[in-house]
């Protein structure tokens, strides 16, 4: 039995407590607001972002953040990209030991276009941890809580660090995999968040299950395009964190990305969506990201490009399929062949 603390008690991070009480160790939640974790120790349940889930016993929530990483040997980030930085500060000044460090965070800085892994190794005093561990793939927080068959990938520069996270995780519900490749596990589960905002519009636009695949397939292709171009294995997109989490995104109703997609396609405004949705919708900033980073580097990303002009210049929705149809015309796999063949060949 481990100590263990999970920073951030949305969703997600209250789903991977339940998995790591489930698998007997001792759980401290973290919540930086007072109230809500008072509220979670006693109701036991996180009315807020799992609404209906008993809690295992073995989770207790802190508010004190030197009060939840007391004596623990591992801490998972699980707070969004935007409060990363700030989370690892406030860590710098209350962690006194080397632990395991693994976050379940999903984007990218606009900006510095950094990685989750990228910002906690600017920010966090490089004697507190080894090497970072993501730890991404297919899930979402009210199947995972409902004990249903999940798979995820931990991954990292160091893999002995990595199998410690597969460790604390797995069991019969859960099964967690491990991957060498930070880069792409890191960028195929933020990068998905935007494709799954456009398969969210198309739905919202009435359009059918032919289109939500040509975005599924046509945005891997993109993902693979930026992913490779910063350094990932092309083969990891098509592993659980790349196509498997590009799947789960597009087409559960769980997704908030997918639900928020689905309301602008409905004619919404994006401030409007974003104050209903009252969770975080990681595919705005990352497209921003993206956006900025495929210009600068000279990428073709036009699915990006267009989710960029809907959200941020006002492009209507219709326009931006009719301008994706009639783009010039391509032969389908010239430039992921030249990449694949690049690789075989390293
Ligand atoms: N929800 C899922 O099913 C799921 C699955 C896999 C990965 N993720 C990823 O996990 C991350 C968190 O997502 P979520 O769905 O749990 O979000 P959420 O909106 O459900 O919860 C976010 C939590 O972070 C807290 N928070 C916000 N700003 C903070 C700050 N400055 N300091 C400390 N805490 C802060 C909020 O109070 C809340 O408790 C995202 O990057 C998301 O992409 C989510
Ligand atoms: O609900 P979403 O859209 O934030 O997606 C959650 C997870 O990333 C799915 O794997």
């Amino acid at each position: 039995m481990e100590k263990v603390a999970v920073l951030g008690a949305g969703s997600w991070g209250t789903a991977l407590a339940m998995v790591l009480a489930d698998n007997q160790h001792d759980v401290r939640l973290w919540s930086h607001k007072k109230d809500h974790a008072a509220a979670i120790n006693d109701t036991r349940q996180n009315e807020r972002y799992l609404p209906g889930v008993q809690l295992p016993s073995g989770i207790t929530a802190f508010h004190d953040l030197a009060e939840a990483v007391q004596d623990v040997s591992t801490v998972i980030l699980v707070v969004p990209t935007k409060a990363i930085r700030d989370v690892c500060r406030q860590l710098n000044k209350v962690l006194d030991r080397k632990i395991t460090l693994a976050h379940g965070t999903k984007g990218i800085e606009p900006g510095s276009f950094k990685r989750v892994s990228e910002m906690i190794d600017e920010e966090l005093s490089n004697q507190l941890y080894d090497k970072v561990v993501v730890l991404s793939g297919p899930s979402h927080a009210e199947e995972v809580s409902q004990r249903q068959p999940t798979t995820l990938t931990a991954s990292s520069e160091n893999l002995e660090e990595a199998k410690k996270v597969q460790d604390l995780f797995i069991n019969g519900n859960l099964r967690v995999y491990t991957s060498p490749d930070m880069i792409g596990v890191e960028l195929g589960g933020a990068l998905k968040n935007i494709i799954a905002l456009g398969a969210g519009i198309s739905d919202g636009l009435g359009y059918g299950d032919n289109a939500k695949a040509a975005l599924i397939t046509r945005g891997l292709a993109e993902i693979a395009r930026l992913g490779t171009s910063m350094g990932a294995n092309p083969l990891t997109f098509l592993g659980l964190t790349g196509v498997g989490d590009l799947i789960v995104t597009c087409t559960s109703v769980h997704s908030r990305n997918w639900k928020a997609g689905n309301l602008l396609g409905k004619g919404k405004k994006l401030d409007d969506v974003l104050e209903h949705m009252g969770m975080v919708v990681e595919g705005v900033r990352t497209t921003q990201a993206a956006h900025q980073l495929a210009e600068s580097q000279e990428i073709d990303m036009p699915i990006t490009d267009g989710l960029f002009r809907i959200l941020f210049e006002d492009a209507a929705p219709r326009d931006v399929v009719d301008q994706l149809m009639t783009r010039v015309r391509r032969q389908e796999m010239e430039d992921l062949s030249a990449i694949l063949n690049n690789r075989i060949s390293d």
